[in-house]
């Protein structure tokens, strides 16, 4: 379905509620994966958390850059300052988190600072990489909207007692806490704005970066038990 008739058949439609249908069935088996579950129980096994977080940490880097280049192609101040104070906050409070974690779990040093990345990580890096060297605000804020809406989704899911672990607890509390529901909030409305204000191929090319983000998100949370 185009957005177009996405929207004829309910005229209060989002253009984000389109892009997350458009992504299913990815999007709810990864918002409901057993990774999520087990994280929220507090059952997750330290070698599935340790091999997880050494790949998203790659992951990380290269969704920073992907923030720079939001940064750059956003069309006022007030966008581009959302994006710079949610990238200040993820290279200082998240990179103390993976540290303080990889520490705890006994990663050694080389396996997270120069980490053999599996292919589900270097998908995403090329995924990332190309929707910020596109030049199109649509584009990126299309990848943007996927990893961060899709975090929050299965953080706020999770049961309020949380687990004993800090690297299990602290990765939940991060993506249910107001201000990060605050950004994703803004960045779905920011991406709601574009998405009606740009062209037909434009929504398409959108919609296929979400539905391969949604796509590789799945994939991540199993890789993380192979
Ligand atoms: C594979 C993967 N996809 C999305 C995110 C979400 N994410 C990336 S950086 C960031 C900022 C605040 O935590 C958030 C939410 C992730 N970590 N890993």
């Amino acid at each position: 379905m185009t957005f177009e008739e996405h929207r004829d058949t309910n005229p209060e439609a989002r253009f984000t509620d389109w892009l997350r249908d458009g992504a299913e069935p990815h999007w709810t088996r990864m918002t409901t994966h057993r990774f999520a579950h087990e994280l929220g129980a507090g059952t997750l096994g330290d070698a599935v958390a340790a091999r997880y977080l050494v790949q998203d940490y790659a992951f990380v880097n290269s969704f920073v850059a992907l923030l720079g280049y939001a940064i750059a192609y956003a069309p006022s101040m007030p966008s581009k300052r959302q994006f710079a104070q949610f990238a200040a906050a993820v290279t200082a409070d998240e990179n103390d988190f993976f540290l303080r974690s990889f520490r705890e779990l006994a990663v050694p040093e080389p396996v997270w600072k120069t980490p053999e990345l599996g292919p589900v990580t270097r998908d995403f890096i090329d995924l990332l990489q190309s929707a910020g060297r596109s030049g199109s605000y649509a584009q990126a804020l299309s990848v943007l909207c996927a990893a961060e809406w899709s975090y929050l989704t299965w953080a706020k899911a999770c049961p309020p007692e949380r687990p004993r672990q800090f690297w299990l607890s602290e990765w939940i509390e991060l993506h249910a806490i107001p201000p990060f529901e605050a950004f994703v909030t803004w960045l779905r409305e920011e991406t709601d704005r574009v998405g009606a204000s740009v062209d037909d191929e434009t929504r398409r090319v959108m919609a296929a970066n979400f539905r391969r983000m949604m796509e590789l998100e799945e994939a991540f949370f199993d890789a993380a038990y192979e």
